[in-house]
């Protein structure tokens, strides 16, 4: 029986500028582990997986040899460089990896240290049947609009969702999507629906938060910390 070619694309360009430190976050560690190698470290574990590529900033490639020191596995690619936005380092994630031609690319945040293989394994079940998927959780708080500091409005929080990734798509779509797409856009889903592709959610977890500020490295700190025996 054909077996479809997963790849995973890790974005791992950024800056961090919202979270203010000169080493960039991706980078830094959570209980000694950047959140690049934990994403890496899950990737690699889910046997679905044919390949990991990931994108680097160019004055980063230290940082990475640090962070991918003692992987072995076979199915990581050499690094490719990024681009000045989120988008733009996927495109060159994509273009690096048509030589593959994978059937299928999950798009993943470095900056997102504890996806999880239930999270990925849900992904990759929807894309069995569906041309894009990608996880999420509802959102569960009041929502309300502001002027300043004053608020103005309520906002319905019915059937509004907090993107998540990795997010799922048929690899050639999603080039054909990015290449036809001016622009930056929040994320790979915003630039598939741009060119018509419909896209499914796939429930996330509120444990695959993405690193941003400080105060999300102390909750990762305290969550790994949460985790050992
Ligand atoms: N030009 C960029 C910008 C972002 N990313 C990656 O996209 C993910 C989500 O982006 P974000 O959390 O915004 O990271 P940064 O862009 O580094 O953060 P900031 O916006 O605070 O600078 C991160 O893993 C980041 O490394 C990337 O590969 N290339
Ligand atoms: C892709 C993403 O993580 C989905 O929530 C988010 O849009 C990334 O946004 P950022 O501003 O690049 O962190």
């Amino acid at each position: 029986m054909y077996k479809s070619d997963c790849t995973v694309l890790i974005v791992a360009a950024g800056r961090g500028r919202r979270f203010g430190d000169p080493l960039p976050k991706q980078y830094l560690p959570i209980a000694g582990t950047c959140s690049l190698r934990r994403c890496l470290d899950t990737f690699l574990g889910v046997a679905e997986i044919d390949r990991v590529q990931v994108v680097i900033h160019p004055d980063d490639a230290k940082l990475y040899a640090e962070a991918v020191a003692g992987l072995t596995d076979a199915r990581l690619m050499p690094s490719v460089a990024g681009g000045d936005t989120r988008a733009a380092s996927v495109v060159n994630g994509l273009q690096a990896l048509q030589l593959h031609n994978p059937d299928k690319v999950l798009v993943h945040d470095a900056a997102r240290p504890f996806i999880s293989p239930k999270v990925i394994g849900g992904v990759l079940t929807e894309l069995d049947t569906c041309d894009a998927a990608f996880a999420a959780v509802q959102v569960v708080d009041a929502l309300w609009k502001a002027e300043g500091s004053l608020v103005s409005a309520p906002v319905s929080r019915d059937n509004l969702w907090r993107a998540q990734t990795p997010q799922g798509f048929r690899f050639d779509a999603l080039l054909r999507a990015h290449l036809a797409y001016d622009g930056d856009a929040a994320d790979d889903v915003e630039i598939a629906r741009s060119q018509g592709i419909s896209v499914k959610i796939v429930q996330g977890d509120t444990a695959n938060f993405k690193v941003t500020t400080p105060d999300d490295l102390a909750r990762a700190e305290n969550f790994v910390r949460a985790q050992q025996p």
